[in-house]
Parts: C-alpha cells; structure tokens; sequence
C-alpha cells in the first residue's frame, strides 16, 4: 500500500537569515510520481533532505499517510520512507548482498536479515537490479553505475511507502537508465524524484514539479508543465518539443537562446 506525501510551506535554510528552499507546498497523490527538475542549484536536494529528515525546517511540515514525519521514531520513518539520496555513497567494506540487506533493518532486531521472508525479498532486488553476478564482492570495488543499482535495491527492500531519489540515473548507461525508469513505473509506491533529463522526466512523471531559486515555478502534468515558455524561464534555454512516435510522450530538444 503507497501513501500520499503532503508538504506544505517548507522552507529550509542553513542561517535565519539564508533560506534555500522557501514556501514549498505541494502533494503527491498515493502511487503516483512526482519529478523534481530545475536548474543546479535550483534547491532540489535541498528540498529532498528538507523531506527526508535531513535538514529539520525551519518553517512547515512533511505529512506521509497524514502523519507529521518528525513526530515518528526514526525505526517508524525507515519503515515509511526510503531515499537514495546525493551524499557520496559510503565506502562500505561489505559486499553488495550485505548493503542490499541492510534495507531490511527497520525489520529486524540486528544489523543483518535473516530468515527466508527476508532472504527472497533480498534476493529478488538482486535479481531485478542486475546484481547477481556482483552479489559477493565488496561494495567499494563497484563501478559508480553498479554502486547506484546496489542503493537503489538497498531503499526497494526496505518496502518503503514512498521513495525518494536523487538523480539515481546519473551514472547510469542508457539501457540501465530505461530500465530503472520501467521498474519506477511498475512499483506501486509514492515517488519523489529528481532528474536532470527532462525526456526521462517526460517518460516517468505523473506530476513534474519546476524548481527555481528555492522556488517552485510550475507544478502539473508533464504536458502542462513541460513547455517551451516554463523551460525557458527556469533553464534560459530554447525547448523544442515534439511527441514521441511510439509512445505520444512528449519529446524536447535544446539549443542555447539566440
Ligand atoms: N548546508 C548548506 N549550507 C549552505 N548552502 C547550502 C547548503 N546546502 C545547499 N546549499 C546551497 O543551496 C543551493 C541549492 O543547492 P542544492 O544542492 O539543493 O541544489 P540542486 O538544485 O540540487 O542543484 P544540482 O542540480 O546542482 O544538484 C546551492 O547554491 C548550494 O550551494
């Protein structure tokens, strides 16, 4: 069962006087996707931290399901959320099972899972993630694209109610790219997501929500939001936007402003 997220007037800054994120409010319906664009520095993984319990706001709140997020226990929120967010992935010196089943300590009472429930859980994100044959070797030794896979598998056998990503294709190659944004589509969870790709966007969103300077300049569907007019405002750059011939999603390309 997915749960919908709430936020509303969030704001976030790291002095009272410096705000990074301001009177963010918007909703993310149950089982839906909602992807985040804008340009660097817009706020979007100030805006995922400021969500995921990282940084504590400094106005509004988080409801998932209804609930305030920093009135659960952290064990509570872990069972609620997963993020797979932009912090460098930690030189863990245990092998990419053990970082997948890591994702099952809200469950358990020690640090690794045991039990066959747990195991096939385990195994199946292995599975879905293209991670078998990298099962027993060291986390640390992976390539950035096989580190990325190993956290996202690590955050989907947590069976969170909603997920949370940061640019989780960005050391994708391009068949891992579609391939995570299918396996997104099929996941009956709430997404909150951050993509620089805006065909990605395109292709995966229900809802995109346009960032600029801590600011949301444009939330809806991806036809409505996804415009030459709101893309030039957020990127200062020329959108040409097509349909794609198979799917009717649209398609856009760029070039810089004459
Ligand atoms: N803890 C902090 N203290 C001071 N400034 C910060 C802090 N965290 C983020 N910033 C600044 O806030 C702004 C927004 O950063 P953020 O990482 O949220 O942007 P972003 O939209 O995710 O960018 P990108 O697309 O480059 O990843 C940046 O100018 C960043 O330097």
């Amino acid at each position: 069962m997915a749960l919908d997220l709430q936020v509303r007037d969030l704001s976030w800054g790291p002095r009272p006087d410096r705000r990074i994120i301001e009177a963010i409010s918007f909703d993310v319906p149950a089982g839906s996707t909602t992807v985040i664009v804008g340009p660097n520095g817009a706020g979007k993984s100030t805006l995922l931290r400021s969500i995921y319990r990282q940084n504590r706001p400094t106005t509004g709140k988080v409801l998932v399901g209804g609930r305030n997020i920093w009135r659960l226990s952290m064990r509570d929120v872990s069972r609620l959320i997963a993020a797979v967010l932009q912090e460098v992935a930690p030189d863990f010196s245990f092998t990419v099972r053990e970082v997948v089943a890591m994702g099952r300590i809200p469950y358990c009472r020690g640090l690794f899972a045991h039990g066959r429930a747990n195991e096939q859980i385990i195994e199946k994100a292995l599975a879905d993630f293209r991670l078998i044959e990298f099962a027993n070797r060291s986390f640390s030794r992976l390539s950035g694209g096989e580190k990325q896979r190993a956290l996202l598998a690590r955050a989907i056998v947590q069976e969170p109610q909603l997920l949370i990503l940061d640019e989780p294709t960005n050391h994708l190659d391009i068949r891992h790219q579609l391939e995570i944004i299918e396996m997104l589509k099929r996941l009956n969870l709430t997404v909150l997501i951050t993509l620089h790709d805006l065909n990605l966007a395109a292709s995966l969103a229900d809802q995109v929500l346009v960032m600029r300077q801590g600011r949301i300049c444009a939330i809806g569907p991806p036809l409505a939001t996804l415009t030459a007019q709101t893309i030039r405002s957020a990127f200062d750059v020329e959108a040409h936007i097509d349909h794609h011939p198979r799917t009717g999603k649209p398609r856009l390309s760029f070039d810089l402003s004459p």
